[in-house]
């Protein structure tokens, strides 16, 4: 090796002999190379973004932009949200291992999942309503997905159809998500539609049962469309470009479903199949050729069963806390259902996720990708498809970084080993 400069130098390069050739201090009239001008960013929701520098920043826009009911909406959690911070707390007790001296050069965070090539393991989650968070809707975020090279997940309960998602985003990855309803023509309705629109991915959450019980939700008086009181209106009064939104949108309820006024739980009382069982998944497997996930697999002994019954794999959920409070954060139980289901098997994990960094210790920890929702939604929020993207650009920037700082240059290079020590949940059941 040559010889290590021992003074700090301005300027680039070695010269032939190996010296370093140093330029001195600029002059006062070389100055102006050194101090740049940055163009004032003018549009408001142009600079909101581009201070964004992480999702919990968005999170802070999100909440200056949106009535609060809204907001709470998508932030807040079942009970008394400890679920949601479990979640939270174990992405925040990884402890990375990184490998030194591994060339990182030209990284490649692309992976593939159900046999397509996807450019990141990230997928957008299935959220209910996008269009109440900002009127770009669901349309958008498929649009997002499509030009960044993820999936998108279309949710039952969303107020754009699967026909709109596919016009909007006609050569993205779209996926359908299915709340299987107490009807059954609804039920087949829903199936056959997602396939005559090309929806190549089924999703069945089967952790929504019985609605979870969102405080926030009640004491805000949220319900869809909103009941006009003096609480309610004074709460979205203060929000004049969320208004703006809203009239510009045409009045829609569920277009994926039929009209349905209240709140989330009302429609999860009404209208969802509370005998939601492992023969519902047999029937869905003769009705459906594409791909089968089944999201809110929180246990090895269900992922086993699941994957007997034909399902293509799971998504480990917790449903972002949203649903039974007190279970475990997602990220110490995807090690035991890796092991239950076998290397071949899809395993997404979800609940938590606001950091490309995350991303990078559930793929360590067993899962070909995550998915998001609220990271996301904080994103739709500040600042609608550009919001979004920037959202997605975060986590990428994130991710890449994470996964180069790790040693590794690919997202298969990323491994076990990686992050440090036994992980709870772990342990065969
Ligand atoms: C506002 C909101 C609406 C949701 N609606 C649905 C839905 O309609 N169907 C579904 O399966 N999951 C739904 N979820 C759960 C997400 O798909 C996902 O499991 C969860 O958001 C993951 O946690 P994260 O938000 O911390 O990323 C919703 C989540 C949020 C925040
Ligand atoms: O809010 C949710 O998490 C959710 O899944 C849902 C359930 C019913 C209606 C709308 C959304």
């Amino acid at each position: 090796m040559g010889s290590v400069p021992d003074s700090p130098v301005v300027g680039e390069g070695r010269g032939t002999s190996g010296a370093v050739t140093g330029r001195q201090l600029p002059k006062v009239s070389e100055l102006g190379d050194l101090v740049r001008f940055r163009r004032p960013v003018l549009d408001p929701v142009e600079r909101r973004l581009s201070r964004s520098l992480s999702i919990d920043d968005l999170r802070r826009v999100a909440r200056t932009t949106t009535p609060r009911s809204v907001f709470d909406y998508v932030d807040g959690a079942a009970e008394a949200e400890v679920t949601a911070r479990r979640n939270r707390q174990a992405f925040e007790d990884v402890v990375f291992v990184p490998d030194s001296l591994r060339s990182v050069a030209d990284p490649d965070t692309s992976t593939v999942l159900l046999g397509q090539h996807v450019a990141l393991p990230l997928v957008f989650a299935p959220t209910g309503y996008t269009r109440m968070m900002h009127h770009h809707g669901e349309v958008a975020v498929a649009r997002v997905a499509q030009r960044h090279g993820i999936p998108y997940t279309l949710s039952t309960v969303g107020t754009s159809t699967v026909e709109d998602v596919q016009r909007a985003a006609p050569g993205g990855q779209n996926w359908f998500q299915l709340y299987l309803t107490n009807d059954t023509d609804l039920n087949r309705e829903l199936v056959d539609r997602a396939a005559a629109a090309g929806f190549s991915t089924l999703v069945l959450t089967v952790d929504t049962s019985v609605a979870g019980s969102r405080l926030k939700d009640v004491r805000n008086g949220l319900t869809i469309p909103a009941t006009l009181t003096p609480r309610t209106f004074l709460n979205m009064a203060r929000y004049p470009a969320w208004w703006t939104n809203k009239l510009t949108t045409p009045p829609v309820g569920f277009a994926s479903m039929r009209d349905f006024p209240g709140t989330s739980a009302d429609v999860a009382r009404v209208l969802f199949e509370p005998g939601l069982s492992f023969e519902h998944l047999s029937w869905l497997r003769e009705h459906w050729n594409g791909h089968i996930l089944v999201k809110g697999i929180l246990n090895p002994a269900d992922a086993r069963q699941v994957m007997a019954l034909g399902a293509d794999g799971v998504v480990v959920s917790n449903h972002g806390g949203r649903q039974l409070d007190r279970t475990p954060a997602t990220l110490d139980v995807l090690p035991s259902v890796r092991a239950a289901v076998g290397p071949e098997a899809t395993v997404l994990l979800d609940s938590g996720v606001m950091h490309g960094q995350d991303v990078v210790a559930a793929v360590a920890l067993g899962a070909d990708a995550v998915m998001v929702g609220r990271a996301y939604l904080y994103g739709i929020m500040a600042g609608g498809e550009r919001g979004v993207e920037r959202a997605v650009e975060i986590l990428e920037s994130e991710y890449t970084r994470g996964m180069q700082l790790l040693g590794v240059r690919s997202t298969a290079g990323i491994e076990r080993r990686h992050v440090r020590g036994e992980v709870p949940g772990s342990a065969p059941m």
